[in-house]
């Protein structure tokens, strides 16, 4: 049985002037399924995880997140929307004034009461900072972790709320080649032990042959090719073969 798609693009087409960035892209996010879109610098990416979150809007197109036309939301509507969708951005954005544990409980004063966080808030916080193998961190400040522990904390932090779908933008960008197979291999952990399904934007081959079930080529602001790794590693086409070069 064909189960209704978690995040489900048809379409979209945005411009800034005349950069024509997307034109006419469609996606659909199965259940459980890592789904990474790769392109090149400047494709569009970026614009296109905006549009999902309607950080901006597309021109033409539709865009449905956990069955909601999220151009028919209001304000309000569309927060709560976003409590369940994880996002891990490029630069991780933790608050350097905050210990590690306060960053953790950061998310949970917008969406749930005092009350609440006092009860469930500290187990919460634990498990997520074990998820990511990083208890032991929960009173230290971030200027005491490396960048791959700052990328680990900032998941947990996304954990938190338990989302059914993360976007992953750029998730191992500026990592040495260990570390990035580290936070590979706790995105697939996550995506097993939580069944969520994720987005992941990037350019780095590594991370996308370990995680990604499928990938969508995002090339001239269209569906180029889609498939598997294997798969589009042996097609002949030029702008294909571009990305794979070298390997
Ligand atoms: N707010 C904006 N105003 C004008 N142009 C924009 C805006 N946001 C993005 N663009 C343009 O859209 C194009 C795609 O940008 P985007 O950031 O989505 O690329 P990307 O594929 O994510 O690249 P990277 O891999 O380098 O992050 C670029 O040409 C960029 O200049």
């Amino acid at each position: 049985m064909e189960t209704e798609p978690i995040i489900q693009v048809e379409a979209v087409s945005k411009s800034f002037g005349k950069n024509h960035v997307l034109k006419g892209f469609s996606l659909s996010l199965q259940a459980g399924e890592n789904l990474a879109i790769l392109g090149k610098s400047g494709s569009g990416k970026s614009v296109l995880i905006k549009c999902i979150i309607r950080l901006i809007s597309p021109e033409t197109g539709k865009i449905m997140v956990l069955g909601k036309d999220i151009s028919q939301l209001d304000q309000d509507e569309m927060d709560l929307l976003r409590a369940e969708v994880g996002f891990l951005f490029q630069s991780n954005a933790l608050y350097d004034s905050m210990t590690v544990r306060q960053n953790l409980e950061f998310p949970l004063r917008r969406h749930w009461s005092k009350e609440r966080r006092d009860s469930e808030a500290e187990q919460l916080v634990r498990e997520a900072l074990e998820d990511v193998g990083l208890g032991h961190t929960i009173d230290m400040m971030p200027s005491e972790l490396s960048g791959g522990m700052r990328k680990r904390i900032a998941l947990a932090r996304t954990l938190i709320l338990k989302p059914k779908v993360i976007l992953y933008d750029e998730p191992t960008t500026g990592l040495d080649p260990i570390t990035s197979r580290e936070i590979s291999e706790l995105m697939n952990r996550i995506q097993e032990k939580y069944k969520t399904a994720a987005i992941i934007i990037s350019h780095d081959l590594s991370c996308i042959r370990m995680t990604a079930n499928r990938i969508i080529m995002l090339i001239e602001g269209r569906n180029y090719a889609e498939g598997t790794y294997e798969q589009l590693t042996k097609l002949q086409d030029p702008k294909v073969r571009e990305f794979f070069e070298g390997l």
